[in-house]
């Protein structure tokens, strides 16, 4: 579990904008008489000033493919339920906080609408969302129901909003009766397959569920939709309306790949600087097998003048997410990991990508999955890839060879030492 809610988390911070979807939204009414109405414009949804002014202050010209439906439903009065299921990154989060900040009325000093996430840091991130996209609204104000957030029994929340942990959140509800259940207008249940996925969180969010009043609007999100997610989902959201986006096929077409065969590990590093002498790499990510050689490599790029950060998986979360957020705003331009500490991490802005190590499943066989999750882009807008493969035994010329007859796309030998070859690629 701690590793979908990292994930899930690191997703989050590494990206800066939507992902790609071209695929097309289905839609599910509840009563499919009723007309479906989407939107293309934020206008078009008559909210508040202070709101559009939100909207826009964050730099959303228009609704994503999944926020063009969603928003006219969760608007909708009166108000709808939703399930709604697209991956990681295609506007959910700003979707649902958009319908919290509508439906709140600030003169009211009680907690009108809840949100709860799987993790500390994952509701935190929410609120961020909620505090930026109500930054001219300032009359509504946020409230975390978290571990270490210590409340007195008995007193009131005044704030419309609150986001929070399942726990927590009964606290606040049963123990310490600082929110009236009875009162809540807009419930969010968020990360529906990561809340599953840890002991104890489905029940919690179940109990909080009904304790809510019958006409309290109630939506849910997830990333991904296997049925133990659709039944948990039934189960929070009476007659709901249905939103889903497929996740996007990644693809190698728009990739370019080489390989270079080296001996050890020492000549895969000078490999590496061979590569980083002949072409301007803005920001990289490498692959390594394990901490030792990623903690290796790091300290020999640092001492060769680059700008590395080394993300590993001792770290706890919130070092991980600081190494990550720098990433992101460019601190640093290498960006070192092993295998494991980065799996379903998504690194669409990072146009070079190296495999210091191939990736191996857990029986140690080529890990296609991996590869193409690494190296693969989404979308006919995808940016152009490139993607170096380091080799350095028989066992892993087996492997680049087993990679290359599964996608049925030809990698090419690099010869690093022949600085034409190499300035070559970078075109
Ligand atoms: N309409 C929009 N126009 C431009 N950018 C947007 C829009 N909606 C959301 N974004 C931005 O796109 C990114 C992903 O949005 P958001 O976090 O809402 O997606 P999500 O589906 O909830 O993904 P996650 O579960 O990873 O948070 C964020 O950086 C967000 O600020």
């Amino acid at each position: 579990f701690e590793d979908r809610a990292a994930q899930s988390l690191l997703n989050k911070l590494i990206r800066s904008n939507l992902v790609n979807n071209t695929n097309q939204v289905e839609v599910l009414q509840r009563d499919p008489n009723s007309p479906l109405y989407s939107v293309k414009t934020f206008e078009e949804l008559r909210l508040k000033p202070q709101l559009l002014q939100g909207v826009y202050g964050m730099g959303f010209n228009r609704p994503s493919k999944i926020q063009e439906n969603a928003l006219p439903m969760m608007l909708a009065e009166p108000p709808q339920n939703l399930i709604a299921q697209s991956q990681s990154g295609t506007g959910k989060t700003a979707a649902f906080v958009l319908a919290m900040l509508s439906h709140v009325n600030p003169t009211n000093k009680w907690t009108q609408c809840l949100c709860i996430s799987p993790t500390y840091e994952l509701a935190l991130q929410t609120g961020k969302v909620v505090e930026q996209m109500g930054r001219f609204y300032p009359e509504v104000k946020l409230a975390y129901a978290v571990r270490g957030n210590k409340m007195e029994r008995g007193s009131k929340i005044q704030e419309q909003i609150v986001i929070g942990t399942p726990g927590t959140v009964l606290d606040w509800f049963l123990k310490l009766k600082l929110m009236d259940p009875k009162k809540i207008r807009v419930f969010v249940l968020d990360e529906a397959d990561v809340m599953i996925a840890t002991q104890g969180h489905q029940d919690q969010s179940i109990r909080i569920q009904r304790m809510l009043p019958k006409d309290c609007q109630m939506l849910l999100f997830s990333a991904t939709f296997e049925d133990s997610v659709w039944k948990f989902a039934e189960r929070i959201v009476p007659d709901p309306n249905v939103i889903k986006l497929k996740r996007e096929e990644e693809t190698l077409d728009t990739i370019k790949q080489y390989y270079v065969l080296c001996n050890n590990k020492e000549d895969k590093f000078s490999a590496l600087c061979n590569i980083y002498g002949a072409i301007t790499i803005a920001q990289a990510m490498i692959f390594c097998h394990t901490r030792k050689i990623a903690s290796w490599l790091a300290g020999q790029m640092s001492k060769e003048g680059h700008q590395v950060a080394l993300l590993s998986g001792e770290m706890v979360i919130e070092q991980r997410a600081a190494v990550i957020e720098r990433f992101r705003e460019g601190k640093e331009k290498v960006l070192i990991t092993t295998n494991v500490c980065a799996r379903g991490i998504d690194v669409e802005q990072v146009s070079v990508v190296i495999n210091f190590d191939l990736p191996l499943d857990k029986d140690g066989n080529p890990d296609n999955e991996t590869y193409l999750h690494r190296i693969g882009r989404t979308g006919r807008f995808g940016k152009r890839g490139l993607a170096i493969n380091m080799v350095d035994s028989d066992h892993s010329m087996d492997v680049l060879k087993a990679i290359e007859k599964h996608f049925n796309k030809k990698i090419l030998k690099l010869d690093t030492d022949d600085l034409d070859e190499i300035e070559k690629i970078a075109n």
